[in-house]
């Protein structure tokens, strides 16, 4: 072994969940997890399974919100030839402006890659600027949201006109690696999915992903504590929200590699 080698790492910084508002890192994220779609496996589950997931919604949906987007569009964009409005939102304000950044073309992080890999998955032809101009022109708001607050909704950060009203519910609302991650225990988890089931209209749907059993993640020199969640969690914050969980009325539950992605009906 190398004297380099000996050093010890520094230990990562402990977070709770509550700190994603002021300690998370877009710009580290997005290196950690999106730079190639194909390097974080999670990612690759979520991107793989996203279009057999989102061929169960309506053909054309009128309104789409992504809840705790993080840094993130590529829900946006795998939904650019559904959606008719797209909403997208995140807790920490940093997240919030790069959002803004890539919506007005100043993004600093290249989501070509990410776009490919969508359109080979898609089988479709569309180049990554032809898909990013499409969806970009498809986003209404960036709005400040709280998963563990009534409403949720706590203000609009961003919107494309003075004109934009904002609803107060949605067709779809998409929520992957959130809900789990906004919080530390069950009580918490399912007052998340009550929430988020409250931005949704009647008839809508919920796209939910995730990961199972896991207590924390880390990125950029930072660990965030997060709640270990259970198969049977969703099943039953779900049903206790009015949520469809057979296949009959529209519940479909995919996982691998405890990364699941599922698609909910509100009845
Ligand atoms: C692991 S990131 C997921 C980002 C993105 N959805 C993705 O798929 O990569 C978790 C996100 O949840 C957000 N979050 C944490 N607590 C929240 C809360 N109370 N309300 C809404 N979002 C929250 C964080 O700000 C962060 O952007």
């Amino acid at each position: 072994m190398t004297v380099e080698e000996e050093v010890e790492k520094p230990k990562d910084e402990e977070c709770s969940a509550i700190d994603h508002k002021d300690k998370f890192n877009p710009d580290a994220y997005l290196e950690s997890f999106y730079k190639t779609a194909s390097e974080d496996t999670a990612m690759q589950i979520v991107l793989f399974f996203l279009p057999g997931i989102l061929y169960r919604l309506p053909e054309k949906v009128h309104s789409v919100l992504d809840l705790g987007a993080g840094p993130t569009v590529y829900l946006p964009i795998s939904l650019r030839s559904r959606a008719q409005n797209i909403y997208t939102s995140d807790y920490a304000p940093a997240n919030r402006e790069t959002l803004v950044n890539w919506i007005e073309k100043k993004s600093t992080f290249d989501w070509k890659n990410v776009c490919t890999w969508i359109s080979n998955i898609e089988a479709s032809m569309e180049t990554p600027e032809v898909m990013q101009t499409k969806t970009r022109n498809l986003m209404r708001a960036v709005l400040d949201v709280n998963v563990h607050s009534s409403p949720v909704i706590q203000n609009i950060h961003w919107k494309s006109e003075d004109s934009i009203t904002v609803p107060e519910k949605f067709q779809v609302v998409s929520t992957v690696f959130c809900l789990e991650y906004s919080c530390e225990k069950l009580e918490d988890y399912n007052r998340a999915v009550k929430n988020a089931c409250s931005l949704i209209e009647d008839g809508g749907f919920l796209i939910q992903g995730g990961v199972l059993d896991a207590t924390t993640y880390n990125f950029g020199g930072k660990t965030f504590r997060c709640h270990q969640l259970k198969q049977q969690h969703i099943l039953d914050s779900l049903k206790t929200n009015g949520m469809s969980t057979n296949t009959e009325d529209g519940y479909k539950f995919i996982t691998h590699d405890d990364i699941f992605l599922l698609v909910s009906r509100k009845l």
